[in-house]
């Protein structure tokens, strides 16, 4: 069976969509995602995204991270989906239903509440999410927030300075956190302006994170660091992040396509 793709991008944080809104394609497991993410062997991505029909808003969007895993929520992904939608959608996700609406040369996204209880991360035990008493290498007291995906994030003085390949790694997989977490370290360099650059999950170090945006600038604002509304400049560029008083997170930022392309299912089945 002959599939096509359209390959995208947020920020190079980057997708291979498959559009399974009006044709039936096979059930996509683990193995076949991490065989087209592969940047050797398949097509090569950050995450799969798959777009199907929804009962509950206008399409659904499932999303499976480089290593195959599914996960609840992608940012970055929600603003190419918008723009290549073209108007403004509701979106179901496994991390709950969102909106999206094409803006100039990307999208704006009302990414939902903030969770902070230590359930809702989820963390293996109680503690205070805002500043947790725990630490790995040279990093420590981070906060953690879950953005309809589980994300940490550690205020650095340099977020160059930080080996973020190797403590990355180790702090995804650490025991504290069931569902693994995605690893943010985080430089504020004025109260609306914040550095950031994110180890995620099932994925590594990629340019860019749209959650991860979200999930640090809500932090930020929590501590006390930083105004309701600030942008994130990621390795792949600037995000704008507001936090609204209705308790909901506004995510705007440019996405792209970058080409079209189609291959037979059965090479990666
Ligand atoms: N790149 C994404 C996040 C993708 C999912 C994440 N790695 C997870 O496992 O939760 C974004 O732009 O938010």
């Amino acid at each position: 069976m002959r599939v096509d793709f359209i390959k995208m991008h947020g920020l190079g944080n980057d997708f291979v969509v498959l559009d399974a809104r009006t044709r039936t394609l096979p059930a996509i497991d683990a193995p076949v995602a991490r065989a087209l993410a592969d940047r050797r062997t398949g097509i090569g991505c950050d995450q799969l995204i798959l777009l199907e029909p929804s009962k509950s808003a206008d399409f659904r969007m499932r999303i499976f991270n480089q290593d195959g895993t599914e996960v609840g929520a992608c940012g970055n992904a929600s603003r190419a989906v918008a723009l290549l939608h073209g108007a403004a959608v509701r979106v179901e996700t496994a991390g709950g239903v969102i909106a999206v609406e094409p803006s100039g040369t990307g999208a704006s996204v009302d990414m939902g509440e903030p969770r902070f209880d230590w359930e809702a991360i989820p963390l293996a035990y109680g503690m205070d999410t805002a500043v947790m008493p725990v630490g790995w290498e040279t990093l420590d007291q981070p906060g953690a927030v879950n953005v309809g995906n589980p994300h940490v994030i550690f205020f650095v003085e340099d977020t160059d300075a930080v080996p973020l390949e190797t403590v990355g790694a180790q702090i995804e997989t650490d025991p504290l956190f069931p569902e693994r977490v995605n690893v943010n370290v985080a430089t504020i360099l004025d109260r609306r302006h914040i550095r950031l650059h994110v180890w995620e999950r099932g994925a590594g170090i990629t340019r860019a994170c749209g959650t991860g945006a979200c999930a640090t600038a809500v932090h930020a604002m929590r501590r006390g660091l930083a105004e309701r509304e600030v942008t994130v400049t990621l390795p792949g560029g600037d995000l704008v992040i507001a936090w609204g008083e209705d308790n909901r997170i506004r995510m705007t930022g440019p996405a792209a396509e970058a080409y079209r392309g189609s291959f037979e299912w059965d090479d990666f089945a």
